[in-house]
């Protein structure tokens, strides 16, 4: 479980989509599993890889569990629609996502936290062992990110998952992200052991502000403080 932190423009979408291979490599290659991502055809990456995309998901008014069934594209055979196991991988997850109440309901009628929890139901129904976040859970309220990043956890913990989670918000990488690259200028900054690169060091470097870090009484792990005013005269 892999936190992917950085400033806006960093490079984190970027290095996303360069795992799912939708942009072309400017040197070296991507690997998953062994098999170099430029050979594989789009069907094979999206079962091994899904994504979670920023922003707010179809621009048309589809009902929130055809959004949901759309996982299940990279495993259709071809000129055969949506079998029962189809439909069965998009119940189980909406249920799992939390949002099965809402499978009746336009996506474009649903609030932003909603429609980020359909899109995470998607991601699940593609049943790939490498799930990519960006900012996946960044609308929605306390309640529902912790939901969320409990059961990533699981998948993690469990199932074997790889989660690679491209977050802003520090105390949530704290939380649950055993490794944390830090990217700036499209480059690796820190890559490390939580406790090890959310240092105030690293983060005053990386974001040019000023903050504590102090220990989680309940998980022992860094609790990042922000300042007042500690964004002034330190740079950007
Ligand atoms: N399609 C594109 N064509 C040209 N430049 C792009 C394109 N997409 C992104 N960029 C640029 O690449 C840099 C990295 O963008 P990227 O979206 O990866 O940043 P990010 O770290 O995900 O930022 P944020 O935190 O704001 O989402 C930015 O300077 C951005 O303007």
């Amino acid at each position: 479980m892999v936190g992917l932190l950085g400033p806006n423009g960093s490079g984190k979408t970027t290095l996303l989509h360069a795992l799912l291979g939708l942009v072309p490599l400017a040197g070296g290659e991507i690997r998953l599993w062994g098999r170099d991502i430029h050979r594989l055809t789009a069907r094979e990456r999206a079962r091994r890889a899904a994504l979670v995309p920023q922003g707010t998901g179809p621009a048309f008014p589809y009902p929130a569990a055809e959004v949901v069934l759309m996982g299940r594209y990279p495993h259709l055979r071809p000129w055969r629609g949506y079998t029962e196991r189809d439909a069965a991988a998009a119940r189980s997850a909406m249920d799992r996502a939390g949002v099965a109440p809402l499978a009746e309901r336009p996506v474009t009628e649903l609030s932003g936290g909603e429609r980020q929890g359909v899109l995470v139901a998607r991601s699940l129904a593609q049943e790939a062992p490498l799930l990519l976040l960006d900012e996946a859970v960044s609308a929605m309220d306390i309640h529902r990110k912790i939901e969320l990043f409990d059961l990533f956890a699981e998948m993690n913990r469990r199932e074997g998952a790889t989660v690679v989670a491209v977050l802003h918000d520090l105390n949530l990488a704290a939380l649950y992200c055993r490794r944390i690259v830090f990217l700036r200028h499209g480059r690796v900054h820190a890559d490390g052991a939580a406790g090890e690169v959310l240092t105030p060091g690293v983060i005053e470097a990386v974001y040019g502000t000023r903050v504590l870090v102090e220990t989680h009484p309940v998980t022992g792990r860094p609790v990042v403080c922000f300042i007042p005013g500690g964004s002034r005269g330190t740079g950007g």
